[in-house]
C-alpha cells in the first residue's frame, strides 16, 4: 500500500524537487501539490497521509497546524523554527484530535550536513575556538541558515557540557557586525553568492592547529534521500521529532 503524499510549496526550488523525488520513490504516491494561496485543508490535501512542507519561514508553522488538523503527519524542511514554535506543535500534538499524529522537522536533510553537525558537536569539546560559516545561493530569504543555527546550538551545548568557557575573542570595536551573528555564544557568518547552493564550514581552533568540517550540497538532489526516508518513517514516530539524526541512528 503506497503512502499518499502532499507537497506544500510545490512550485518552489525544494518543493518541485521533492515532487519529482516522491513521484520516483517506490511506495510513495504524490496526491497534491499546494503552493501560496492554496488552502491547507482535507479537500485540498486530497487524502494525503503525509504533508511535506518546504515553504517560507513566515508560514511554515501555520501550515503544520493546518495539516495536523486535516489529519496528516508532517515532514518539514522549512527554516524559522525555535523552541517556542516547537512547543506549540508539541502542545497541538497532545490535543485529543491530534493524538498519534507525527511531525518531523529537520533543518537539513542532506546526509553530509547531518553528519557534519553530528561530528562538529562531537569535536567541539576538544577546541578552544569554534565558528560557523554558512554559504548559500542569493535567493535564500533567511540568514543565518537553519542549519547554521542548529550547528551553533549544538556546538554551544557540547562546549557547555564539557565545562568550556566563552570562545576567546578580544574584539571591542565592531560597529558593522563584522564578527557575524552570535548564537549561544558561537559566531555565525553568512555568505550569499551566485553559483552556490548550500554549504557550511565549522572551524574549530586550538593553539597551532585547526579542524575544518565542511559540507557541500551542490544539488538539491542531496536532500532527497533524507526527505524520502522521513516521509516513510514519520508515521511510526508519534509526536515531534527534530532532526534526521534519530532516523539515522546517530
Ligand atoms: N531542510 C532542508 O534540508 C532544506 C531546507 N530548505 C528550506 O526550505 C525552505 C524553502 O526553500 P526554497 O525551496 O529554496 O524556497 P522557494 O522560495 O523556492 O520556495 C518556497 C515556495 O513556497 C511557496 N509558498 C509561500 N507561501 C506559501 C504558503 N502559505 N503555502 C504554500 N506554499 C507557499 C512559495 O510561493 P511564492 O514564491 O509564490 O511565494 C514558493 O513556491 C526554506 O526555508 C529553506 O531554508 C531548503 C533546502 C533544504
Ligand atoms: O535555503 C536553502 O537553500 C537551505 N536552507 C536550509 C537552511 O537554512 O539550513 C538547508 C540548506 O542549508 C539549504
Amino acid at each position: 500500500m503506497s503512502i499518499r503524499v502532499a507537497v506544500l510549496g510545490a512550485a518552489g526550488r525544494m518543493g518541485s524537487t521533492v515532487c519529482r523525488a516522491v513521484e520516483q520513490a517506490e511506495g510513495l504516491d504524490l496526491v497534491a501539490r499546494l503552493d501560496a494561496g492554496d488552502p491547507i485543508d482535507a479537500e485540498h490535501l486530497r487524502g494525503a497521509q503525509v504533508a511535506v512542507d518546504f515553504t517560507v519561514p513566515d508560514v511554515t508553522e501555520a501550515n503544520v497546524h493546518a495539516a495536523i488538523d486535516a489529519g496528516c503527519d508532517v515532514v518539514v524542511g522549512t527554516t524559522g523554527w525555535d523552541e517556542e514554535s516547537y512547543g506549540r506543535i508539541r502542545t497541538h500534538l497532545e490535543q485529543p484530535g491530534a493524538r498519534g499524529r507525527a511531525v518531523l522537522i529537520a533543518p537539513n536533510f542532506a546526509l553530509s550536513a547531518v553528519l557534519a553537525m553530528s561530528l562538529a558537536a562531537k569535536a567541539a569539546r576538544y577546541f578552544e575556538s569554534a565558528e560557523v560559516i554558512e554559504l548559500h545561493h542569493p535567493g535564500k530569504v533567511d540568514a543565518p541558515s537553519g542549519t547554521a543555527v542548529a550547528t551553533a546550538q549544538r556546538l554551544a551545548a557540547a562546549r557547555s557540557e564539557a565545562g568550556l568557557g566563552p570562545v576567546p575573542d578580544a574584539t571591542q570595536v565592531d560597529p558593522d557586525g563584522a564578527r557575524g551573528a552570535v548564537i549561544d555564544g558561537i559566531h555565525v557568518h553568512a555568505v550569499r553568492l551566485r553559483g552556490l547552493t548550500a554549504h557550511e564550514e565549522v572551524v574549530l581552533g586550538n593553539p597551532g592547529e585547526q579542524l575544518t568540517i565542511r559540507t557541500d550540497s551542490f544539488d538539491r538532489e542531496s536532500f532527497m534521500p533524507g526527505v524520502v526516508l522521513a516521509v516513510r518513517e514519520v508515521g511510526s514516530r508519534p509526536g515531534l521529532t527534530i532532526g534526521l539524526d534519530a532516523l539515522l541512528d546517530l
